[in-house]
C-alpha cells in the first residue's frame, strides 16, 4: 500500500528523475508526466533499475489546457503534484524569453487548472536560488536566507518568480474562498523549493544528468573536458585587469600590478552553493511530506548546503576526482551571473529536518563515475560491471540487471506489463539500492518523514553549525586585497605568469590571468 500518490512533472528531468526514485524509495506511488522536451524517457528504465519499482509515465505537454486531466482522472488518488516541468537554461531565457513565460508560467497555470478540477492540492514547486538575484545587494545576506528580497537577474529567474507568486496567490485563494463557504480549506498547500547547484549522479554510476544538447552548467561542461568531448573549460570571470604601476624613479623601478578580479571572492572567481543530486531529491520528499502532514499554507524553503565554492575550486574538486589537471581558459563574466548564491538552508534544517549529507568531493566523484562509464548518457546501456554490483548489492540475477525497454510512445505507456520479469527479479530495498560508495543515510531525515525542531535538538544534532559562512576574506598566495576587492601582487612573480598560455591547468594555489585578460 503506497504512503500516497504524487504527480511528477518533468520527473524524466535530471531533478525530476532522482526524486522520482526518492519518491518510489519511500514507497509513494509515482506517475510521471514529461513531453521529452530535453529528457528521455530511458530515466523511467534507470529508476526501476535502481528501486525495483517503476514510475507511470505519460508523455504530455504541461502547456496544453486539461492535458493533465485524463492523468488526475485515471489516477484519483493522486493528491500532490511536483512541478519541475520547465525550460532552464539561463542564457537561452534572455534570447526567447517569451517561450520561456509560455512553458514555465502558462503551463503552471494549466496545470495549477487542472489541480483545482480535481481538488489535487498540495503542489512543491521546483523554484531557485536564481529568484534572489545578486543577494550581495544588501547588507548580510550571505548566506541567503529565504528573507531575503528577491529581485531575479534574468528572464529565466523571473518566471521562476512570477510561478512563485501565481501559486501564492492560488492557493490563498482557494484557502479563503472555501472558508467563505464555510468550508475547510487547509488542503491547500505549497512548497516553493529554492534550491542551489544541484550535482553529481547516483553512486551506482547508472543514472545520472542527461540534457539531449550540450550541457551549459559547470560540473557536467567539466565532465565533458574530462572525457575530450571538450577542449577546456570557459572560466566566466576572474577577467582580472592588470595595471602596471611604476615606483621609485628610474634605478629602482618596482612594478605592482593591480590586478581586479572579476569578483571579489578570494580567487576572483563566482561562488556557488553546490548540493549534491540525492541530497536536493530528498528535499523534496520531506517537503512534499511537510505539506500533507501539517498543512503549512505556503512555504518557502532553500535546498542549500550552506557552504559556497568558487569556479576554481570546483575545477580542482573535479579534477582531482578525475585524477588529472583540466584545462581551462579564463573568459569574461557571463551575463546575468552574480558573485555569491550561497544558502542560509536553516529554515529546511529546522522545520524539515533536512540537512544535506553528500560533500561536494562526493558530488565529483559519484558525477566522474557517472560520465566515464557513460560517456553516450542514456543513450547507452550501463557497462555490465556496473550493472553487476548493483545487483550483488540486491542479491538478484544480474543477467536479467535491465528492465525491458520503456516503448515509445505519444500518449500513456503502460508500463505493468513490460516490468513484471524486472520487477520480479528487484528483489533489493530503498536501503541498499546503492552500491560501493554509497554514503551514510541522513541522520536527521529519516525515511523522508519530518523530524521537528526539539527532536533534532534531542539527536544531538546543532543546526547552527548546518551554516558554514563563505570565507570572503580574498587573500590568496601572498596577494593582498584592498578594499574594493582588488588584489595586490608583486609583479616580479606575476607578470611572468600572466604573459603565459592562454590555457590554464588546474592545480595551482592561485590561477593566474591568461592571454587576452591582462593589459
Ligand atoms: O562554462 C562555464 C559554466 C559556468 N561557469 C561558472 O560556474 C558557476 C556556475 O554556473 P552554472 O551555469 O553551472 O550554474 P548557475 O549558478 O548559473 O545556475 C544554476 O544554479 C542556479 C541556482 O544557483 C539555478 O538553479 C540555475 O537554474 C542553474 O543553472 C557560475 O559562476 C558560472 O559563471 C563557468 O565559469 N564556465
Amino acid at each position: 500500500m503506497p504512503v500516497g500518490s504524487v504527480l511528477v512533472t518533468g520527473g524524466t528531468g535530471y531533478i525530476g528523475s532522482f526524486t522520482a526514485l526518492a519518491l518510489l524509495e519511500a514507497d509513494y506511488k509515482v506517475v510521471i508526466a514529461d513531453n521529452l522536451y530535453n529528457s528521455s524517457q530511458e530515466a523511467i528504465r534507470r529508476i526501476e533499475l535502481i528501486c525495483g519499482k517503476r514510475p507511470e509515465f505519460y508523455n504530455v505537454d504541461v502547456t496544453e489546457p486539461g492535458s493533465l486531466d485524463q492523468i488526475f482522472e485515471a489516477h484519483p488518488d493522486i493528491d500532490s503534484v511536483i512541478h519541475f516541468a520547465a525550460l532552464k537554461a539561463v542564457g537561452e531565457s534572455s534570447e526567447i524569453p517569451l517561450e520561456y513565460y509560455r512553458t514555465n508560467v502558462y503551463g503552471t497555470i494549466c496545470l495549477l487548472t487542472s489541480m483545482t478540477k480535481y481538488n489535487v492540492s498540495n503542489i512543491v514547486f521546483s523554484s531557485s536560488a536564481t529568484v534572489y538575484g545578486d543577494a550581495t545587494r544588501f547588507p548580510n545576506m550571505i548566506p541567503i536566507p529565504e528573507e531575503c528580497p528577491i529581485g531575479p537577474t534574468n528572464p529565466y529567474g523571473r518566471t521562476k518568480s512570477t510561478i512563485e507568486a501565481c501559486i501564492t496567490d492560488h492557493v490563498e485563494a482557494q484557502r479563503n474562498n472555501l472558508k467563505k463557504q464555510g468550508k475547510d480549506g487547509d488542503h491547500w498547500n505549497a512548497a516553493l523549493l529554492r534550491y542551489f547547484n544541484p550535482a553529481g549522479s547516483h553512486p551506482s554510476g547508472v543514472m545520472g544528468e542527461d540534457p539531449q544538447g550540450v550541457p551549459y552548467n559547470l560540473l557536467p561542461l567539466l565532465a565533458q573536458v574530462a572525457i575530450g568531448k571538450k577542449d577546456k573549460l570557459l572560466v566566466f570571470g576572474d577577467g582580472r585587469t592588470a595595471v602596471s604601476h611604476s615606483h621609485g624613479g628610474p634605478y629602482a623601478t618596482r612594478f605592482l600590478t593591480e590586478l581586479t578580479a572579476d569578483y571579489s571572492s578570494k580567487d576572483g572567481t563566482a561562488i556557488r552553493d553546490y548540493i549534491h543530486i540525492l541530497d536536493l531529491a530528498q528535499g523534496h520528499l520531506v517537503a512534499l511530506n511537510y505539506l500533507r502532514d501539517h498543512h503549512p499554507g505556503v512555504r518557502a524553503w532553500n535546498l542549500g548546503t550552506g557552504k559556497g565554492s568558487t569556479v576554481f575550486h570546483m575545477i580542482k574538486a573535479f579534477s582531482h576526482a578525475v585524477g588529472k589537471e583540466l584545462p581551462y581558459q579564463v573568459v569574461g563574466r557571463r551575463a546575468g551571473d552574480v558573485l555569491d548564491l550561497t544558502a542560509n538552508p536553516m529554515r529546511a534544517n529546522m522545520e524539515l529536518g533536512w540537512k544535506a549529507q553528500r560533500s561536494l568531493e562526493d558530488a565529483c566523484e559519484d558525477l566522474w563515475r557517472w560520465t566515464r562509464n557513460n560517456p553516450q548518457g542514456y543513450r547507452q546501456n550501463p557497462p555490465q560491471e556496473l550493472l553487476d554490483k548493483l545487483q550483488a548489492g540486491k542479491g538478484a540475477d544480474p543477467k536479467k540487471a535491465m528492465p525491458e525497454p520503456v516503448p515509445e510512445t505519444n500518449g500513456h505507456s503502460a508500463t505493468e506489463s513490460t516490468t513484471k520479469s524486472a520487477k520480479k527479479d528487484m528483489a533489493g530495498t530503498a536501503e541498499n539500492a546503492s552500491i560501493g560508495t554509497e554514503k551514510s543515510k541522513p541522520v536527521l531525515a529519516t525515511n523522508g518523514k519530518a523530524i521537528p525542531p526539539d527532536a533534532l535538538n534531542e539527536a544531538g544534532a546543532d543546526p547552527s553549525t548546518a551554516v558554514a559562512q563563505n570565507d570572503h576574506s580574498a587573500v590568496a598566495n601572498g596577494g593582498s586585497v584592498s578594499a574594493n576587492g582588488s588584489i595586490l601582487i608583486a609583479a616580479e612573480r606575476d607578470m611572468a605568469s600572466s604573459t603565459g598560455n592562454a590555457s590554464m591547468t588546474a592545480g595551482e594555489s592561485l590561477p593566474v590571468p591568461v592571454g587576452g585578460q591582462t593589459t
